[in-house]
């Protein structure tokens, strides 16, 4: 199946990575939220690269992440995830779609503030439920009940989510539509706060 892409006019394109600067754009969020798939969309539309943290961990554990979950526990990979995280934020300027857990790292959330600008990708419980439900591949929500779960993770992380530059809220519309609000929320949020070498113009 071919994805369809958003096609931004050339113009558009060129006043955001001039307004981003060397910054990357980072996703967080709760799970289901759609970081990978938004993040992936929104790479593609500005011709950036795309990294998602939590396949970079896959790669270079060689290991799912239920597999790193079970075999050597949270604590394990969240240690993991901080360090590549770091490297992949070292690594130039892209999209970057985090998991769900990354940006309550201190440290890690330290090193996106400095190397990117953050967007809080914000869905409703229901639409969260109804997207992960689809894949069992999220160690966290295998529980009896996993809206409990969320539930527990949405008063632990919200207010750690705030701290993101921005926030765009998502809902049950085409990821296409999404992407493209995302991209409006960030060109004027970047026009507000201007990369600082683009201050001086
Ligand atoms: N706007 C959307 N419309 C329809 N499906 C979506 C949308 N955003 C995400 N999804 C789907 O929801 C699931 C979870 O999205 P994903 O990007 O993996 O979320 P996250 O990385 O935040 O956990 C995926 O199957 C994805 O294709
Ligand atoms: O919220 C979390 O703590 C997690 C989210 C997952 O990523 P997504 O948010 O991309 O599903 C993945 O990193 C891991 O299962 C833990
Ligand atoms: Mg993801």
């Amino acid at each position: 199946m071919t994805a369809t892409q958003i096609i931004l006019p050339a113009e558009r394109t060129a006043d955001v990575l001039r307004l981003l600067g060397d910054r990357s754009i980072v996703f967080v969020g709760l799970m289901g939220a759609g970081k990978t798939a938004i993040g992936r969309k929104v790479a593609y539309a500005l011709g950036l690269p795309f990294t998602d943290s939590d396949h970079e961990i896959e790669e270079a554990s060689r290991m799912t992440i239920p597999e790193l979950f079970e075999l050597y526990g949270e604590a394990e990979f969240r240690a993991l995830e901080q360090r590549v995280i770091l490297r992949i934020l070292e690594s130039g300027r892209q999209v970057l779609s985090t998991g769900g857990g990354a940006f309550m790292n201190e440290h890690t959330r330290q090193a996106i503030a400095d190397h990117g600008i953050s967007v809080w990708l914000k869905a409703d419980i229901d639409i969260l439920m109804e997207r992960v439900s689809k894949k069992q591949n999220r160690p966290l929500l295998k529980n009896p009940d996993p809206r409990a779960v969320m539930e527990k993770l949405m008063a632990d992380r919200y207010p750690v989510y705030a701290k993101a530059a921005l926030t765009v809220p998502t809902r049950d519309e085409r990821k296409e539509i999404i992407a493209t609000e995302v991209i409006d929320a960030l060109a004027t949020a970047l026009a507000e706060a201007p990369a600082p070498e683009d201050k001086a113009q």
